[in-house]
């Protein structure tokens, strides 16, 4: 029997897409899943695509792989994921690659490498974001793990991978889970960037009383612009589409509660421990929870708003573009932050030029805007913030009068726009010189003589507040 080159056990929506696609590449694909259904109707409806090795059992399925071993998870996160590593990890020898490319938890993936590694089996956690359609025609490729392992799956993955200027977007993270890390994080913005497009369709909508259809063509209009990108092209689609059934606006069919499977809410918990502040995804997050309340909804639903009035056209429109471009800076800077501080304190020493670069196709994020962060990481790797880039910067300066008409009708009008107003708050509080947090320290060394810093000289201080109200050095 002909070994293969590569294989992928879990053939549901991605992992299928990506057998294809590597055999469409010319690479020997051995396919397994659980139920073995599924790797039969692969090799029968798509069998001409390339070479198919098909395994009803784990253990033909690895018999069947070249060594050393090279083999791709594609199963639905969590407990499925550690099952079948057990098993294969029974069935594979040292120099082995077990590559998992869902959506795990970057913790788990680093106690999976520690563990593994421990057998001399290379655990390659590695994120893979574009969908169904990314895994079929390119998807943006995040491997983690040993540069040993990237060294025997790099080419592979970077030949898969979509192309944007012939630049491939799969590139070796860094070291341990910083491959699932960074898809999180890329999890996160897409939550940041959804909610802020969603905000800008609802204050539109609200505020000028057009139809789904006509905002179609405003997000069209936007995608040729800076604001290019797939979400914003996708908007698009979206609001065109009408339902077949009713005949009404396919938006106004949908049940207006927004679910999620976890990576959102995964990058703020991260975050918090971290100490980087990623409102903008925070923010997402909390819309998303707060629409999945219908029982508080519907008893808040009596509570007044305002009357909506005086609202100008082609002004807001243009305002709300550009409040969505700042916006969006924001949840991008604040994201690249978290990656950063999750490179200091784990030592992934990750390249975050790079990682603008693997995002900048097949990806669900993938938007003109990368190629401007690249540039601004390229300028200086060392960058504090993304704000502080000069072109970034002076975007911010001339959006910032029209994001603050943006908050402020909205606010005027009662439309909720957390993630723009969470954007704006944080601008305003990353440029001011001096912050509230002096009372905030004075306050806690007032009840909890937690002691605080001068402006003025070095050392921790304490003031005697229940006594002289004299300083002392702490
Ligand atoms: N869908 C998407 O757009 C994206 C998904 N991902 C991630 O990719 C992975 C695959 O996603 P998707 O293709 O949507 O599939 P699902 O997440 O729906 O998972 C279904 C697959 O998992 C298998 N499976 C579940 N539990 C077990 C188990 N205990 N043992 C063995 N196999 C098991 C199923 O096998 P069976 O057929 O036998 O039930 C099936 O092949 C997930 O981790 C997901 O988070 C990443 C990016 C995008
Ligand atoms: O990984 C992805 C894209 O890169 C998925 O689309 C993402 O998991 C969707 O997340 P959620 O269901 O939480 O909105």
């Amino acid at each position: 029997m002909d070994l293969a080159d590569i294989g992928v056990t879990g053939l549901a929506t991605m992992g299928r897409n990506l057998a294809r696609n590597l055999a469409r590449h010319g690479y020997s694909v051995a396919v397994h899943n659980r139920t073995a259904a599924r790797t039969h109707q692969l090799v029968k409806e798509f069998g001409g695509e390339g070479t198919f090795v098909p395994s009803e059992e784990l253990a033909g399925f690895v018999a069947s792989l070249k060594r050393p071993r090279r083999a791709i998870i594609m199963v639905k996160a969590g407990a499925g994921t550690d099952a079948v590593i057990d098993q294969l990890a029974e069935l594979m020898e040292p120099g082995d690659m077990i590559v998992d490319g869902g959506n795990a938890h970057y913790q788990d993936t680093r106690r999976r490498e520690a563990a593994l590694r421990e057998k001399g089996i290379h655990f390659v956690g590695t994120g893979i974001s574009g969908g169904e359609e990314g895994a079929l025609n390119g998807p943006s490729i995040m491997p983690g793990g040993s540069r040993e392992s990237w060294e025997a799956l790099g080419p592979i993955l970077q030949d898969i991978s979509a192309k944007v200027d012939g630049v491939p977007c799969a590139v070796h993270v860094g070291p341990d889970g910083a491959g699932h890390f960074v898809k999180m994080v890329h999890n996160g913005i897409e939550y940041s960037d959804m909610q802020l497009i969603a905000e800008s369709y609802d204050l539109l909508r609200q505020a000028l009383g057009v139809s789904p259809a006509e905002l179609a063509g405003v997000f069209r209009e936007w995608n040729e612009g800076d604001l290019g990108s797939y979400l914003i092209e996708i908007t698009a689609e979206v609001l065109d589409q009408v339902d077949a059934a009713t005949g009404k606006p396919f938006v106004d069919v949908v049940v207006d509660q927004a679910e999620q499977k976890g990576t959102g809410r995964w990058t703020v918990q991260s975050a918090l421990d971290l100490g980087v502040p990623v409102t903008g995804i925070a923010e997402a997050v909390f819309a998303r929870a707060l629409s999945g309340h219908p029982e508080q909804r519907a008893a808040a639903a009596a509570l007044e708003g305002p009357a909506l009035s005086g609202v100008e056209g082609r002004e807001l429109v243009e305002d709300v573009r550009r409040a969505l471009y700042a916006s969006k800076i924001v949840a991008y800077a604040q994201g690249f932050d978290q990656m950063a501080a999750a490179s200091k304190e784990y030592g992934w020493d990750l390249d975050l030029g790079a990682m603008a670069t693997i995002w900048r196709g097949g990806c669900i994020i993938r938007a003109k805007l990368l190629d401007r962060i690249r540039a601004a990481y390229d300028a200086d790797p060392a960058l504090p913030t993304l704000l502080a880039d000069p072109d970034f910067a002076a975007e911010l300066n001339a959006a910032q009068e029209a994001w603050r008409r943006v908050v402020t009708t909205a606010v005027r009008i009662g439309v909720p726009t957390p993630g723009f107003s969470s954007a704006l708050a944080y601008y305003d509080g990353l440029r001011r010189d001096r912050l509230p947090a002096a009372l905030v320290q004075g306050l806690r060394d007032f009840f909890g003589a937690h002691t605080y810093r001068r402006v003025d000289r070095e050392g921790s201080f304490h003031t005697d507040w229940s006594g002289d109200r004299a300083e002392h050095p702490a």
